[in-house]
């Protein structure tokens, strides 16, 4: 039996094609955030959209660019991290949005992730709960560096990646005192992924609010009634974090050529 050129050139779940991305690549949750960056390239083009796995490709000051979004959650999410990397993506920056969990860390603040709890809900199924999940060393500098060149407030630190986004009956005091600096919940799933494979990836995370478990409305115990990541703040935040990821996808690559 002949096969379908079409199913054979694209990956099964996220049909994105096999081959022809550049293996540079920001990820994001929105796929209208995925449009926002890749308004950013020169001559982008929507590559594929099915369901929540919308792709462009372009070119950022010269350098071949895939714009990816992932969806909400990391058992969807590490579909397309996996993938992204079966079609030869080489270096992952999750551009996301995340709730403060620090003081001092504000409204359209981006956070760069050093690491992330293992809360994901996804890849404690694929091994061990012991195994970190930690962003490449280069990424959090390049990270860092493009953050300071553009000027906006910026932070590093650990994030938890927890895959109940509203809050329950269990307390969420678990990681009380330990200096996390957001939360959100997908990152873990998309380092892990990366270290599994010996490919390069990272994270900067735009706030948009506080840990939304403090957001709860009084009188609805079980929702998230004072989250609202649609607001201007937060769009500016993510205009700088788009600049400032695929700025730090640049200087990694130029890094590499080094
Ligand atoms: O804005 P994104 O990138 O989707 O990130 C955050 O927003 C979603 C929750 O609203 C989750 O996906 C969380 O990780
Ligand atoms: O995942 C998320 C995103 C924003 N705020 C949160 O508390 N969690």
């Amino acid at each position: 039996m002949t096969q379908n050129p079409t199913t054979r050139d694209l990956s099964p779940v996220t049909r994105i094609p096999r081959t022809g991305l550049p293996p540079y690549a920001v990820l994001v949750g929105d796929p209208a955030r995925a449009a926002t960056v890749a308004a950013l390239l020169e001559g982008a083009e929507e590559v594929s959209y099915h369901r929540e796995y919308r792709v462009f490709r372009g070119s950022w000051k010269g350098l071949g660019v895939t714009v990816a979004s992932h969806g909400v959650g990391a058992p969807g999410a590490i579909l397309l991290f996996q993938e992204l990397a079966d079609a030869g993506v080489r270096t992952f920056l999750r551009l996301g949005t995340a709730g403060s969990m620090k003081p001092g860390i504000g409204d359209g603040d981006l956070v760069i992730a050093e690491a992330a709890v293992r809360d994901d809900g996804v890849t404690r199924q694929l091994l061990p709960p012991e195994y970190p999940a930690v962003s490449a060393p280069e990424a959090v500098l390049a990270l860092q560096r493009a953050a300071r060149e553009a000027g906006v407030p910026h932070h590093r630190g650990i994030v938890w990646t927890r895959a109940a986004f509203q809050p329950g009956l269990i307390p969420l005091n678990a990681y009380d005192g330990a200096g996390l600096a957001a939360i959100e919940m997908e990152l873990s799933a998309l380092l892990v992924t990366a270290s599994l494979r010996g490919l390069v990836a990272g994270g900067v995370l735009v706030v948009d609010g506080a840990n939304a478990d403090e957001l709860v409305d009084e009188n609805a115990s079980f929702s998230t009634g004072g989250y609202n990541p649609y607001r201007a703040v937060v769009a500016r935040g993510v205009e700088h974090g788009a600049v400032v990821s695929l700025q730090a996808l640049r200087l990694l690559s130029e890094e590499r050529r080094a």
